[in-house]
């Protein structure tokens, strides 16, 4: 065997060696996942990822590969966050409620820690059609964007594993309930008015709150729409006064006692 061919042998040995290891990393994952539910304990730790990279930045901080080696972690982070994914939810998270509740907010936050894709229905729209929301029922009226709205959700169903953030209107229709109840589950996002109004009175974005940026106003709209969306609703999560990961962990374990319940 010449030089070469040993080289060469040795790789196939490195290569076998990341194989096993990357085999034993991610049955740990799946043994980490079956520990925190016999426990109750919380599903996204996001302070231990944070750790969890320090530790390999430190070891890695004099290597010449570094950023090559760190970039090849990241993935297997990501790769890791798709299997506990799947393994949790076997179908599409659809997040509805009103406009403020958090929407766009949580699906961006579970995408990240989760690596699962999001569609984000407004932003979907608007990147279709050339123009912003507000301009969109300007132009063509309410009815043409609730009309998107309709088709989009049906499109949705060849996806899996995707998190649909909906606009607030979304679920003011009986179809579109149904289209989405298909292949997802669906989770209200609540807040009182006043936080409502905290979190979008600097927001044109929201063509229906334009010139009403008012409790009342955002109150008698929340009350016609309540009904419609506790009926959409497989699980609600009340969003006043919570972070982000409080949020996201209290609907993730709302989503994980269904099946529960099920069983
Ligand atoms: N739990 C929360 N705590 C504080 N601010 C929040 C929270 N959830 C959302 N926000 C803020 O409120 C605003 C509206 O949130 P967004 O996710 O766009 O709502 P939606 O998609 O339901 O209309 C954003 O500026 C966002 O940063
Ligand atoms: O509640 C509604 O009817 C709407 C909510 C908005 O989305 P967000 O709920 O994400 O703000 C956007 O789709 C449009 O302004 C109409
Ligand atoms: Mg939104």
């Amino acid at each position: 065997m010449n030089d070469l061919e040993l080289y060469r042998e040795e790789l196939a040995n490195c290569d076998a060696k990341i194989t096993e290891a990357l085999k034993e990393r991610y049955a740990i994952i799946e043994k980490i996942m079956a520990y925190k539910e016999e426990y109750g304990m919380p599903i996204l730790q996001p302070e231990q990822e944070e750790k969890q990279k320090k530790r390999l930045m430190f070891s890695l901080h004099n290597d010449r590969h570094r950023d090559e080696i760190y970039d090849v972690f990241e993935r297997i982070q990501r790769n890791s966050k798709k299997i506990q994914a799947r393994k949790l939810f076997d179908y599409n998270i659809v997040l509805i409620g009103f406009m403020g509740a958090g929407k766009s907010t949580i699906s961006d936050y579970l995408s990240t820690m989760f690596a699962m894709e999001v569609v984000e229905m407004d932003q979907l729209i608007a990147e279709r059609e050339g123009m912003s929301i507000s301009d969109i029922f300007e132009t063509y009226g309410e009815e043409y964007f609730r009309n998107m709205e309709t088709n989009l959700l049906i499109e949705m169903q060849e996806k899996k594993n995707v998190i649909i953030s909906c606009g607030g209107g979304v679920a003011m229709r009986e179809r579109n309930v149904a289209e989405m109840k298909k292949n997802g589950r669906v989770v209200l996002l609540t807040a009182h008015p006043q936080t409502i109004l905290d979190r979008v009175k600097d927001s044109d974005d929201r063509p229906l709150l334009n010139g009403h940026k008012n409790v009342e106003y955002i109150e008698q709209l929340m009350e016609a729409r309540r009904e419609k969306y506790e009926a959409a609703a497989d699980i609600v999560v009340d969003t006043d006064n919570k972070t982000v990961l409080q949020i996201c962990e209290d609907l993730i374990q709302k989503l994980l006692e269904m099946d529960e319940n099920h069983v």
